[in-house]
């Protein structure tokens, strides 16, 4: 499987933030052009290099302190609406045909734009890169996911933003930022609100913090889908210890989890719960090792969740912190966990099948567009999927 393989192989994104993917490049100059002189390095590669280094600190809430960088610049809706098309642009090249880009409007009025001037200005954005991606020979399908921050006090209007432009670019809502004490049941009110308006929405959790994240996500605010959902893990044991224990002890056995024997492998009730129920686990491998949700690529649970066949899905996060993108997470995975391209369309199937745009649209691109992409690479799947 080469690099051109990986890229031109189709692939969907469930979880991007857009101010976690801006081109090095573009920030400086938006910098310039709003006079925001704040930016550790004016240089674009040493700029790409201040963003994974700084990012590298093992602790979420110093990975999201980076942000401060990119929020700064995109305060007008002429910085918005560029780095919205350029978000378009550059994963309709990796190979990306159906993207869902979060960001939280309540952390761009700084320089006086309201909510809805900044979900408007993305909007169009993304419709500009949607176009120039097709031009470019690169279709690809784009739809905003609207973030509250989980320590702030906006979820519900943001909720009812999520409602009101459902028809226009909006496929569902989230909350992310530092996950520690800052439960998803602070939200509860914005949560029951997009249940009783039949809209959809996923939560950061059980990224930083384990199982009762998860359990208040599912089980109290009935999340459609879990942000990472990474430490489920904890709720799964090898031959009755806890999973962490085991993996810690096989850390100089890379091939460990490809080769774990699956009838030593039990799950709790919430585990269980979640791979009964489908829900999907937008994973984000890379990310996970930055802030230290997981100890390698080799060892990260993605693949032992893959494995026990939860409905995984794979995801890039911050492509700038991160230093990463689709393709990227997809030739980690195969050449450090033994992933084949065969794994690589499953995670893209389940991602599609758990996007947040209508189901006949979520079938036509699995149907018109995935499947034939790695048809013509040479992988047609089990019959049954
Ligand atoms: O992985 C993450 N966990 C929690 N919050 C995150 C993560 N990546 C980005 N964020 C935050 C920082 C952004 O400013 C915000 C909206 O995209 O979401
Ligand atoms: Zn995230």
């Amino acid at each position: 499987m080469t690099t051109d393989d990986l890229r031109h192989a189709p692939k969907a994104l469930l979880h991007d933030h857009l101010d976690g993917g801006l081109r090095p490049q573009t920030i400086i100059e938006l910098a310039d052009s709003v006079g925001y002189s704040g930016l550790p390095a004016t240089e674009a590669e040493a700029l790409r290099l201040w963003f994974r280094d700084s990012a590298n600190s093992g602790s979420l809430p110093r990975y999201l302190e980076t942000f401060d960088q990119t929020l700064a610049v995109m305060q007008t809706a002429e910085g918005l609406f560029r780095v919205a098309s350029e978000c378009a642009q550059d994963l309709a090249a990796d190979g990306v045909v159906y993207a869902e880009s979060r960001y939280a409007p309540e952390q761009h009025l700084v320089e006086g734009l309201t909510l809805e001037d900044v979900i408007e200005a993305v909007n169009a954005g993304f419709r500009d890169g949607e176009a120039k991606a097709a031009a470019e020979g690169h279709p690809i399908r784009v739809t905003a996911l609207l973030t509250a921050m989980r320590h702030a006090a906006k979820s519900t209007e943001i909720a009812e933003l999520a409602v009101r432009y459902r028809d226009e670019g909006v496929a569902g809502f989230d909350i992310a930022g530092a996950e520690a004490g800052y439960p998803p049941t602070r939200h509860l009110d914005a949560f029951e609100y997009l249940r009783r308006e039949n809209a959809h929405f996923t939560i950061h959790a059980g990224e930083a913090f384990g199982l009762p994240s998860i359990w208040e996500a599912i089980q109290w605010c009935g999340a459609d889908r879990l942000g990472h959902g990474v430490r489920i893990v904890d709720d799964i044991a090898v031959d009755g210890r806890p999973f962490n224990d085991w993996i810690e002890s096989v850390q100089d056995e890379p091939g460990a989890l490809v080769e774990l024997d699956l009838g030593r492998v039990t799950l709790g009730r919430l585990a269980a719960y979640v791979r009964d129920m489908r829900i999907p686990l937008e994973m984000c491998p890379s990310s996970n090792l930055q802030t230290s949700a997981a100890l390698s690529i080799a060892l990260h649970p993605i693949t032992l969740l893959k494995r026990l066949r939860f409905r995984v899905t794979l995801n890039t996060d911050n492509r700038l912190m991160s230093d990463t993108s689709m393709s990227k997470e997809a030739g980690l995975l195969v050449t450090e966990a033994g992933w084949t391209m065969e794994d690589l369309r499953w995670v893209t199937i389940n991602a599609m099948k758990s996007a947040f745009i209508p189901f006949d649209e979520r079938l036509a691109l699995i149907d018109d567009v995935i499947k034939p992409g790695y048809a013509a690479l040479g992988h047609e799947g089990p019959p049954t999927t």
